[in-house]
């Protein structure tokens, strides 16, 4: 499987949703695609599965245009909260249609999930609670093994235990059908552990596309006494620094691609490992961060 965006830009009318993004994804792989709230994550996954047509640029699955394309709907599905199913249905019978339109939908595999989690076939897609529709569309698109398999923000609503199994679902399927599976999102608890690369986006085009591994070690988040925060920190990239206690702070630095922070023992200094959501929202946090706007507040700005 193959994923390439050239150049592309998606205007919402006056919203530049997507200004320029260029990203080449190859593999079976499981990629997270992450970014904060705006960034272009969902209006890259609807270019991808064909949903959408760029503005310019662009973007091309298995070396085809996918926008209007009978071969790379086959091969592509989109799971995202917005997805409807005609009213009418029963979801036994949305899962007959799946299996219709996608030749490695595992109808089985569908039924007994959905008997796992407790949603009846003979209900209504409409009838569902927000977790439950979740679940079953997710269901819907783990079942259909398409080659290019998206997930835009799936476990939302999502009890634990639900979240919990459908992750070691991914899993086991991943593992006995390999496919180029993206997921998107921002409760990663419990995914990010999945991701093999993971891609940032913010303001509509790439920042960051990197192993996921290797970009989370070059994270480290140090606290300790100002002075010795500071001093550690200072030969480092700093995303974050901020006082906690009276005399102490803590900061996020981002070392060099194979460098270790060197850390001197009986300073107080300690340091922690950060999560891929702490790491990826310290990378494209405002300067100033929160305070910032009670700092302009009170200086009537
Ligand atoms: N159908 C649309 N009409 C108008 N503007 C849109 C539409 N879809 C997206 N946008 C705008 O495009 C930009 C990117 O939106 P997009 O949904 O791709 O971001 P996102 O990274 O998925 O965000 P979130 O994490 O909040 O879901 C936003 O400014 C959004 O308001």
């Amino acid at each position: 499987m193959d994923l390439n965006f050239h150049q592309v830009v998606k205007h919402f009318g006056k919203t530049k949703a997507l200004s320029g993004l260029t990203l080449n994804l190859a593999g079976n792989k499981i990629i997270g695609i992450l970014g904060r709230n705006g960034a272009g994550k969902s209006t890259a996954l609807q270019l991808a599965a064909g949903l959408l047509k760029p503005s310019a640029g662009n973007v091309s699955v298995l070396g085809e245009k996918p926008f209007n394309s009978l071969r790379i709907s086959a091969n592509t599905l989109l799971v995202h909260e917005g997805m409807t199913f005609p009213p009418a249905l029963r979801l036994g019978t949305i899962l007959d249609e799946l299996e219709r339109t996608y030749p490695s939908f595992d109808r089985k595999l569908a039924r007994n999930l959905l008997d796992h989690f407790g949603i009846p076939s003979d209900a209504f897609h409409i009838q569902l609670s927000r977790g439950m529709k979740n679940t079953f569309n997710m269901v819907a698109g783990i079942a259909s093994r398409t080659p290019l398999s998206m997930f835009d923000e799936p476990l939302n609503g999502m009890d634990a235990g639900v979240r919990s199994d459908l992750i070691q679902v991914l899993l086991k399927e991943y593992i006995s059908h390999p496919r180029m599976i993206l997921l998107s999102g921002h409760q990663l608890e419990g995914v990010e552990d999945l991701f093999e690369e993971i891609v940032i986006l913010h303001e509509g085009r790439l920042l960051h596309h990197e192993n996921a591994d290797e970009f989370k070690e070059r994270f480290v988040r140090i606290s300790g006494p100002c002075s010795v925060v500071r001093r550690a920190a200072s030969t480092e990239k700093v995303l974050d620094l901020h006082d906690t206690l009276p005399g102490m702070s803590e900061a996020i630095i981002m070392m060099k691609p194979g460098t270790a922070l060197i850390m001197s023992e009986g300073n107080g200094l300690k340091s922690t490992s950060v999560s891929l959501g702490d790491a990826y929202v310290a990378l494209t946090r405002k300067k100033g961060g929160i305070d910032r706007v009670y700092t302009d507040a009170a200086d009537g700005k």
